[in-house]
């Protein structure tokens, strides 16, 4: 039986600038994740790893190929459509947490659930459940400037898959976190993204937490190609 593919990029071409000044970061790229899997992307800095991320997530157009989310063909369909199918099928974790200053762990969980629709008891409850998950369960209350730095990106994890979406895209998210705090946060990734059923990508310029992953691709020449960490 085929495996069924969550994310695909076929013929991806994406360029910064026009003319003299022309820069092509993208050049016929094809890349897809399948239901379930992990996989680490590590390229040097430059190479583009932050681009093919944007473009997988619906959030900067390519300039020529497709991007498939879903079974869903995106690159003709309307700004508010894209913006559908990426708030529905895809979380993001950066490398800083962005949370809301001003909310607590909980209710930074629990925003996206509501915003989607879901009770206020139904958000509560799931956030909750992520935040046990994520063994911060005791710092539900806390607002993000009260938690540690592993503490805060464990919560931006939970939320990423608060409306349980199709893919996970991560960009170097443990790059600012000493290596004992990326391993753990790392990991509690791993696990939650395997208990979930989701699929992942995810930068990082950390070998040892690429080989984690069932499998590592790297940026050459502006195409995706797998490479052996
Ligand atoms: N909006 C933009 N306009 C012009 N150039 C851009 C733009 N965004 C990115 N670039 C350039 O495209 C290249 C790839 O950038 P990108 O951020 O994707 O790299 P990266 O592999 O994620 O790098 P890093 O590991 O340093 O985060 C870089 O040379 C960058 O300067």
């Amino acid at each position: 039986m085929a495996t069924e593919k969550v994310l695909a990029l076929t013929g991806i071409d994406r360029n910064y600038g026009q003319g003299d000044t022309l820069l092509t970061i993208l050049k016929g790229a094809d890349f897809s994740l399948s239901a379930g899997e992990t996989v680490a992307l590590v390229a040097p800095s430059g190479t583009g790893k932050s681009t093919l991320l944007h473009v997988a997530g619906l959030l900067e157009h390519p300039d020529a190929g497709e991007v498939v989310v879903g079974g869903e063909a995106c690159s003709a369909l309307s700004e508010d459509r894209r913006t559908a199918v990426r708030r529905r099928s895809i979380g993001f974790v950066y490398q800083f947490h962005h949370l809301l200053p001003e909310f607590s762990a909980l209710e930074n969980i629990m925003m996206p659930q509501l915003i989607a629709g879901l009770s206020m008891a139904e958000a509560k409850e799931r956030a909750a459940q992520l935040l046990d998950y994520m063994r911060i369960g005791h710092r539900a209350d806390h607002r993000p400037a009260e938690l540690s730095g592993g503490e805060q990106q464990r919560v931006a994890i939970a939320r990423a898959v608060a409306n349980a979406p199709l893919v996970l895209l991560a960009d170097e998210p443990t790059g600012n976190l000493d290596p004992e705090t990326a391993s753990y946060v790392f990991s509690a990734l791993r696990a939650l993204v395997r208990q979930s059923g989701l699929a992942a990508l995810i930068a990082t310029h950390n070998h040892e937490l690429a080989q984690r992953m069932d499998r590592c691709v790297t940026i050459v020449d502006g195409k995706i190609v797998d490479y052996v960490v």
